[in-house]
């Protein structure tokens, strides 16, 4: 039998603060009724995903689009079908949601996303749902109280809301002592750490989570952290990619993008060998080398999750 392949258009519609999305439940006489999931559906002949999404979500909820993004799209294997979701990020509609189909229909916080059930193929769609679209990742610093001025500024300016402790010339002591100065910090801005060291310092250091080189992400056979922290890897290419799916990492960053001071001899992506590799990876990719927030929506829009830097951030 030849499996049916069905293109689905939904939709991560933001409340206005950015902290709740709007969830529906499937009746429960339909295909995985009873799980709650991003509304949407299938693509008609000849419609793009989104004039489906737009009609969808006034279909469904009475809702007007008015800004939206692409945020992932995740091919999934369902034992009867493939199933390619093309999910969009909306931060502007009109009108009031309700469940136009009977269906229960519910702002739900970010952080509460986890303790609701939802088909198997959703797991990539919360973890990009619940990142942001910028990822820094803190520069060399000999000096602790440099460190901690540049990363608040960045975190207090900025905004940022993921970080990534990068500090390679530090031994483990100073290491772990710069990590529980940026963590109490983080912790102060509601913001996200992550390690960029082996995973067993998350024993010693409660971070949010661990980032793996490409290095340490290929020896790996099996996720090394529990599944309530973050785990992200460095990739830069396909065979890359594959491991960061098979060992369960959160997201990735895949670089470079462009050519950067401080990798001149690195053969860039460029855009376009970026686009190929983002969808089959099947999580949340920020692109990387060479990157400031101008770059953002044209990272958004070849199906990145966004954009990851230091220099951009380090000032
Ligand atoms: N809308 C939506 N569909 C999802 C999600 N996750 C997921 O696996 N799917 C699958 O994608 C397919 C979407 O089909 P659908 O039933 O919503 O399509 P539709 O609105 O066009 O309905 P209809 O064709 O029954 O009228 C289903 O097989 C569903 O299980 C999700 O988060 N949102
Ligand atoms: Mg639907």
């Amino acid at each position: 039998m030849i499996k049916r392949r069905v293109h689905v258009a939904a939709a991560a519609i933001f409340s206005s603060d950015g902290q709740q999305v709007l969830l529906a439940r499937r009746p429960s006489n339909v295909d995985q009724g009873g799980l709650w999931e991003f509304p949407g559906g299938k693509l008609a002949p000849f419609e793009t995903g989104f004039e489906a999404l737009k009609r969808e979500l006034h279909e469904e909820l009475g809702l007007t689009i008015e800004r939206a993004q692409p945020l992932i799209r995740v091919h999934h294997e369902y034992p009867n079908k493939h199933v390619l979701l093309d999910v969009w990020q909306v931060h502007g509609f009109s009108g009031e949601a309700y469940g136009r189909e009977g269906q229960a229909v519910r702002w739900v916080a970010l952080d509460e996303l986890f303790s609701y059930p939802f088909p198997a193929a959703n797991l990539p769609i919360l973890r990009a749902v619940m990142l942001p679209t910028e990822y820094l990742i803190s520069a060399e610093e000999d000096d602790d109280a440099v460190f901690l001025t540049k990363l608040e500024r960045a975190l207090k300016e900025d905004g940022v809301r993921l970080v990534q402790l990068r500090a390679k010339r530090l031994d483990e002591a100073a290491y772990i002592a710069r990590a529980e100065k940026a963590l109490a910090l983080c912790r102060e801005y509601n913001v996200r750490l992550l390690l960029n060291a082996e995973p067993e310092l998350l024993e010693r250091v409660d971070a949010d989570g661990i980032h793996l080189t490409s290095d340490r992400l290929m020896t790996l056979e099996r996720r090394p952290i529990a599944e309530g922290k973050w785990l992200s890897g460095s990739t830069h290419d396909r065979a890359q990619l594959e491991q960061a799916a098979r060992i369960g990492c959160d997201f990735v960053t895949l670089s470079p993008l462009r050519t950067t001071p401080t990798h001149p001899d690195a053969e860039p992506l460029g855009w376009h060998d970026f686009q190929q590799l983002v969808e089959p990876a099947g999580m949340p990719v920020f692109a990387l080398g060479g990157m400031t927030r101008h770059d953002a929506n044209h990272a958004r829009a070849v199906g990145a999750q966004g954009i990851a830097s230091i220099r951009d951030f380090w000032k």
